[in-house]
């Protein structure tokens, strides 16, 4: 019964078709060609409408000349609005256009009408407005003809407002909340940080809101990801900002030395400590201790850590004597730490002291849409670095280039992509960086098969240079391990057969890949 009755209202409602006046339309209508009638006369020809509202940018004249010629192919009164451009392809004026010719027909006939979309004549960008327009503002049927299927409605499954625009408007609720909070997630020092995904947004703000609060921090994530510069970025947003920020990194420094790195030593304490220091903990009063590789640190080490993080005393090697220090921790690692503690390789006790706050890094290759806007920054940063240069040429990259770059797996992450093009800033001579340049930079040696295989079977007759052998393979089975590691330094250690990972680092270090 009351299905009877909508159907029953609508009947009585006018159905007004509005659409652009097309080329094709024109086309059409000059000449009786195998183009047939054109999409508009199409429509009117198979559909009847009580008003058919035709929209035309093109000059008045063919303006007039079609309307005159439509008319012969329909009944339906014709309402012409001529509409300035300033392109077809002009998106806010289309839109604006659009807009006002609908609010114009829904006043001339008092809200009572269907509405009919036509978004075959014109051109794309036209139809995505009247798509755009039927899904939000102005609920229309979409039709669409050609000379293959005739007249059809199309069928667009998908709903603006249902399904979009409730998550844009969660969006920008919580844009308001953060930035009503003070966390707006480009805040300045954080503004180094190159993003563009969600996933790193999301990231960025979440550092931005326990920046300023003094509690520890525990950054994981793969080798060049960025913890060190999120660390950074945590110290400067954080009222601490004025003092200093100490980036030790566990991994480097050789065992015996960790204490007195971290605690100082008075004069005499032990053999080879000529004169008294201080120790990074002290130095770092007030400020920020950044521990990068805290997996790395040895265990009686993790137990004089915990000590300063529940007391907030250190204690010089060689003396008693006990110093208050005020600092914030701030822990960074590639592995996974909670496996370690499981493990008992790592102190619970101090995972937890140190896991207050957890940032995840997510690795380069799951950020969609990161790498190119890393590519552009890095390549603008290289040309203002370069400016002052004598006889440099400004770089671009080639779409192709970039593509490869696009489609590297990035093991060395951050680093690795903004290292490759350096590299291949630097040596090519050409102002655009081609394909050539991008693999030269990216694959440091020869492929495996041939240059490995001949590296045995060289002639020495003309003299060979052996450091330089035993570069190319270091450098093949270095990146090896560190790729087929995701970057864990430890595991590739283990993997290439060198001792610890301060090993690694040394050679890393030794062959320029660090
Ligand atoms: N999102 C980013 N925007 C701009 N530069 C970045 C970004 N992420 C990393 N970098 C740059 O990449 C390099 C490596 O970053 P960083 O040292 O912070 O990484 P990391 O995770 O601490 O590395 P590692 O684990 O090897 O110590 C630095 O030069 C840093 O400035």
């Amino acid at each position: 019964m009351y299905l009877h009755k909508i159907i029953y209202m609508n009947d009585l409602m006018n159905t007004i078709l509005a659409c652009w006046i097309g080329f094709t339309d024109i086309k059409a209508s000059k000449d009786n060609s195998d183009i047939g009638l054109g999409p508009i006369a199409q429509a009117v020809a198979s559909r009847e409408y009580d008003e058919i509202c035709l929209i035309s940018d093109l000059q008045s004249g063919d303006t007039e000349s079609y309307t005159q010629w439509i008319k012969s192919k329909t009944k339906s009164p014709i309402k012409v609005y001529q509409e300035k451009l300033s392109g077809p392809t002009v998106f806010s004026e289309i839109y604006e256009s659009a807009v006002r010719v609908v609010e114009d027909i829904k006043k001339r006939h008092k809200e009572d009408i269907n509405l009919t979309f036509h978004i075959s004549p014109g051109t794309p960008h036209m139809a995505a407005v009247w798509i755009i327009l039927s899904k939000t503002r102005f609920p229309a049927e979409i039709i669409e003809s050609s000379l293959k299927y005739g007249v059809r409605t199309a069928s667009i499954p998908f709903d603006i407002s249902a399904d979009f625009i409730p998550d844009l408007l969660r969006k920008s609720d919580r844009n308001l909340e953060r930035i009503a909070a003070g966390f707006s997630s480009d805040a300045q020092e954080f503004s180094d940080i190159i993003h563009r995904s969600d996933t790193m947004t999301r990231v960025v703000v979440k550092a931005r809101r326990i920046a300023p609060r003094s509690i520890p921090v525990l950054i994981e994530g793969e080798s060049g990801t960025g913890k060190e510069l999120f660390a950074r970025a945590i110290h400067k947003a954080s009222p601490r900002k004025e003092k200093p920020f100490v980036a030790i990194n566990c991994g480097a420094i050789p065992v015996e030395l960790v204490e007195s790195e971290f605690f100082g030593h008075e004069k005499g304490a032990f053999t080879g400590a000529s004169s008294s220091r201080i120790g990074h903990f002290e130095a770092a009063h007030e400020g920020t201790v950044f521990l990068d590789e805290i997996g790395e640190l040895p265990k009686d080490m993790q137990v004089k850590l915990l000590r300063i993080l529940q007391e907030g005393e250190v204690k010089k090697i060689g003396t008693t004597i006990t110093r208050k220090v005020d600092v914030r921790v701030i822990a960074a690692t590639n592995r996974n730490l909670i496996e370690e503690v499981a493990a008992g390789s790592f102190r619970n006790d101090l995972f937890y002291r140190l896991a207050v706050a957890v940032i995840k890094l997510p690795p380069l290759r799951e950020r969609q849409g990161d790498i190119s806007l890393l590519i552009d920054q890095f390549l603008s940063r290289i040309n203002q670095e370069g400016v002052n240069e004598p006889g440099y040429r400004h770089k671009k990259i080639s779409a192709s280039a970039k593509n490869i770059m696009l489609q590297h797996a990035w093991p060395g992450n951050v680093r690795e992509l903004q290292n490759t093009l350096t590299r291949a800033a630097v040596w090519s001579l050409d102002e655009v960086l081609d394909d050539e340049d991008i693999r030269e930079a990216l694959l440091q040696v020869p492929e495996r098969g041939h240059g490995v295989e001949n590296i045995l079977n060289r002639s020495i007759e003309q003299g060979l240079d052996l450091p330089q052998v035993i570069k190319t393979v270091a450098v093949h089975y270095l990146e090896r391990g560190l790729s087929e590691c995701h970057g864990n330094k430890t595991q590739a250690a283990k993997k290439l057969g060198l001792t610890s990972y301060q090993t690694l680092s040394n050679w890393l270090k030794k062959y320029g890949l660090e």
